[in-house]
């Protein structure tokens, strides 16, 4: 019944950023295209996993996490916040230093009280450093985390806390070999 996300991974294609083997798909890039009966299939998937109890909103980062993110709001009824790339110096607005795979750059967090209970989402797990960040920046805030969710995890990955993924993966110069799915 779910098959549209670990098929559309089997055959993405790969590019190399410096040493790094980058694969391309639709919910982790945009493009080429976003079929919407992906999106659903993913969305569905996450409200099915994640532990949305007593929870007030939800949080994801730019770019990658807004497709996902929008999809789980309208599902919801949950209020999102986007990390962006882009200060926008509001009051309370935290910034974080994210480092990936392939890249460095700062996020800036805005839209969370004290006490909020969250639940962050994100498209991909690879260093997990951008989830690192934002888990810093969330309880410097004195947010409360339900709970973290990945679509995709590429390798071993330690955030310094418990989540969940819906699909493994191991990427190679010439492909993506699915590991494992939670569904
Ligand atoms: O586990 P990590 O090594 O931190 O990698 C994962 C992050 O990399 C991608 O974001 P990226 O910063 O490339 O931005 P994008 O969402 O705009 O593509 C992806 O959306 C994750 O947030
Ligand atoms: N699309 C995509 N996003 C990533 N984020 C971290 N690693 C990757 C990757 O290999 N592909």
């Amino acid at each position: 019944m779910f098959n549209k996300l670990v098929e559309s991974l089997k055959t993405c294609p790969i590019v190399k950023r410096g040493e790094y083997n980058y694969f391309i798909h639709p919910i982790s890039d945009g493009v080429p295209i976003v079929e919407p009966a992906l999106l659903r299939e993913v969305a569905v998937l996450m409200l099915r996993a994640l532990d949305l109890k007593g929870v007030d909103k939800i949080v994801v980062a730019e770019a990658m996490g807004i497709h996902i993110g929008v999809a789980l709001s309208l599902m919801t009824d949950l209020p999102l916040t986007i990390i962006r790339k882009r200060e926008y110096q509001l009051s309370g607005e935290v910034a974080l230093h994210q480092t990936t795979g392939y890249s460095k750059g700062e996020l800036y967090l805005n839209g969370i009280e004290k006490g909020d209970r969250v639940v962050v989402i994100d498209d991909v797990f690879s260093t997990g450093g951008t989830m690192k960040a934002i888990l810093k920046g969330l309880a410097d805030k004195g947010a409360e985390v339900s709970d973290v969710l990945v679509v995709i995890k590429r390798g071993e990955c330690d955030i310094g806390r418990p989540y969940k993924y819906l699909v493994e993966i191991e990427v190679t110069k010439s492909g993506v070999n699915v590991k494992d799915t939670k569904f």
